[in-house]
């Protein structure tokens, strides 16, 4: 089966900084991808050049073999390409569901008119991605009274609503107590399982990219340095120097911290 994404020689330069350098990978379809590497390593960046908010300086992104370079950010985002954040993006004066509802009608291109009978559009389909979050018990709960954790579940199913193929996500358990983090991880990594969707995410949270990532992906400096299962990179030396002792082994002349 070919790639849902091919990533080929992927970089950008900012004036002389090196910030993404030559990197090539694939994502398979049903695969729940880890980009790690310490602060500043280029991830975001990476992320910000597939799906369109950052032209690079040189290199090729293909989403079902189609080309991505070139492409407006929200054409991108329309051909397949969703986006959680680290900051959650939800209507905190609307309901979980209204939030769900809201995201359909978008991505259905409904006019979405406060004088029609807006409440029951989408309204199985919104109920469906709430029970897919385990949030129906929660619909019609006002934004501003959830849980950060909660919060976090809601993005997810606004992010699925749009169908994408590929998900990114952006430390999608920043802020969170460790328990939260697993537990959504877990609930993430089953939504994947069951083939909704393919997902590359960046993480900090080391528990939990070893815990669910089929495979990882590791940059330094912007070059991607290891490949592999968990597994592998837990037994990669370069990986361990560079990253796993803590991120500030290496300094900006190579010397141990
Ligand atoms: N718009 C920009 N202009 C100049 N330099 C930038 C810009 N964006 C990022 N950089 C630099 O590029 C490098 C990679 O940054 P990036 O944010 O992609 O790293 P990261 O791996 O996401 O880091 P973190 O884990 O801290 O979020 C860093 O040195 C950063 O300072």
């Amino acid at each position: 089966m070919s790639p849902v994404l091919e990533v080929r020689g992927l970089s950008k330069a900012f004036g002389g900084l090196q910030a993404v350098d030559d990197v090539s990978f694939d994502l398979k379809q049903g695969e729940f991808l880890a980009l790690i590497g310490p602060n500043g390593a280029g991830k975001t960046t990476c992320f910000n050049m597939l799906n369109g908010y950052l032209p690079p300086s040189a290199g090729s992104v293909k989403l079902n073999g189609r080309e991505l370079i070139g492409t407006p950010p929200r054409r991108i985002w329309r051909l397949g390409v969703g986006r959680t954040f680290q900051i959650t993006a939800t209507f905190l004066s609307m309901t979980v569901l209204e939030n769900v509802q809201m995201a359909l009608i978008s991505h259905h291109r409904r006019v979405y008119d406060l004088f029609s009978r807006a409440t029951r559009l989408f309204l199985d389909e919104a109920m469906a991605l709430l029970d897919l979050v385990s949030m129906r018990e929660q619909a019609d709960r006002p934004c501003s009274e959830l849980a950060y954790g909660d919060l976090k579940r809601l993005e997810l199913a606004i992010a699925l609503a749009h169908e994408p193929a590929l998900l990114l996500m952006d430390e999608p358990t920043a802020g969170m107590a460790p328990s939260e983090r697993v537990a959504l991880m877990a609930l993430t990594a089953d939504i994947v399982a069951r083939g909704h969707v393919s997902v590359v995410f960046t993480e900090h949270d080391m528990d939990v990219v070893f815990a669910h990532a089929h495979r990882i992906l590791v940059l330094n400096r912007g070059q991607l340095i290891a490949e592999g299962t968990g597994a592998e990179i837990r037994a990669n030396p370069l990986v361990q120097e560079v990253y796993l002792g803590g991120g500030r082994l290496f300094d900006k002349e190579g010397a141990h911290a």
